[in-house]
């Protein structure tokens, strides 16, 4: 759906050059979420306004929903929904079925096509019976859904969005995330999201593009950056003489560390998941009573500061 490659874009400012996106490539497969992750400034928007041909690359090309960037960008934009990052205000008393009607019109639908399309798409939305509604008086859930809704008007199969639940409440963005989920799973589009949450990437990418001073640093699925990390943690809490529970360990898998705490065995493993059955087989049958056992996985907090030496979290820490 998307393939960019050395994808750039400089901004001359009055103190010097901003190099915001340096020489990315992307490839985005039909039918993904793809979660673009990084602190403030790392250049996600630059490259969706990119990407969506509201800014022009500096160098470098991209075939966006089959048509070329450069050359074909009526062709993209009319193959593609585009949700920006919250802050346009509406002019005074627009309401909102008549804005996405407008919006439908402007994308060369019919007045009743249009109407039509706002029928299945607000309750999609659950903006059911809000049509008649001022955009001033949504809640601010409700306006974020409508701004989503403004992308998905004429049914794009390739969808942008740029921080989609920023400054929403948690409920909110659960909610909203549901929708995003549904733009998949039941329209079958394409989505690239940016966002700085490692919750949000985590919970809804089928893969995660991580983007750091305009350089991609790390493009993987959310469980296979976890695991590129450090390994899961099996923490096993057993009676008896631990290093020599240590030693069964050893024998039974591969470790790649291994401690003790007071009354436990921290391992070390490429994936706790598989390693929990061969390890409680093997220390059961040295005759260890076994308490409790557990599996932590690594955090895409943890991907980040393994990846550029700073904590995601400690800079963009979500406000509610
Ligand atoms: N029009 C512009 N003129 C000058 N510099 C710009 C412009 N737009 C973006 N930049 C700079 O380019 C860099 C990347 O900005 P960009 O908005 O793409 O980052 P981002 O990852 O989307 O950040 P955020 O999460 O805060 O939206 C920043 O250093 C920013 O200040």
């Amino acid at each position: 759906m998307i393939t960019a490659r050395a994808l750039t874009r400089s901004f001359r400012t009055k103190t010097g050059t901003v190099d915001a996106v340096r020489g990315i490539d992307l490839d985005v497969a039909a039918g993904q979420i793809v979660g673009l992750l990084g602190p403030n400034g790392a250049g996600k928007t630059t490259t969706l306004r990119m990407l969506t041909t509201l800014l022009a690359p500096t160098s470098g090309e991209a075939t966006v929903a089959g048509a070329d960037l450069r050359t074909q960008p009526r062709e993209v934009r009319r193959r593609i929904g585009y949700v920006a990052q919250i802050g346009a205000t509406p002019a005074p008393g627009t309401r909102l079925g008549e804005e996405l009607v407008v919006q439908a019109r402007l994308q060369g639908m019919s007045r009743a096509a249009a109407e039509e399309r706002l029928r299945t798409l607000l309750p999609r939305l659950d903006l059911d019976g809000l049509a008649a509604r001022a955009l001033a008086e949504l809640s601010g859930g409700q306006r974020r859904r409508f701004d989503v809704a403004l992308g998905l008007v004429h049914d794009p199969k390739l969808v942008f969005l740029d921080e989609p639940t920023t400054g929403l409440d948690p409920q909110s963005r659960a909610n909203l995330w549901e929708h995003i989920r549904s733009l998949r799973d039941v329209s079958g589009a394409t989505v690239l999201m940016s966002t700085h949450y490692l919750d949000e990437a985590d919970a809804l990418a089928d893969r995660i593009v991580v983007m750091d001073h305009g350089e991609v640093v790390a493009d993987d699925t959310p469980d296979a950056l976890k695991a590129q990390v450090a390994g899961d943690v099996v923490t096993v809490h057993v009676d008896g003489d631990l290093h020599r529970a240590e030693q069964v360990a050893r024998r039974a898998l591969p470790l790649r560390g291994a401690s003790t705490s007071a009354d436990a065995l921290h391992l070390t493993v490429e994936r706790g998941d598989l390693a929990v059955a061969p390890l409680l087989r093997a220390l059961d049958a040295e005759g260890f009573a076994l308490r409790t056992v557990s599996v932590a996985r690594p955090t895409l907090d943890d991907v980040f500061l393994t990846l550029t030496g700073r904590s995601l979290r400690e800079e963009t820490a979500p406000a509610a």
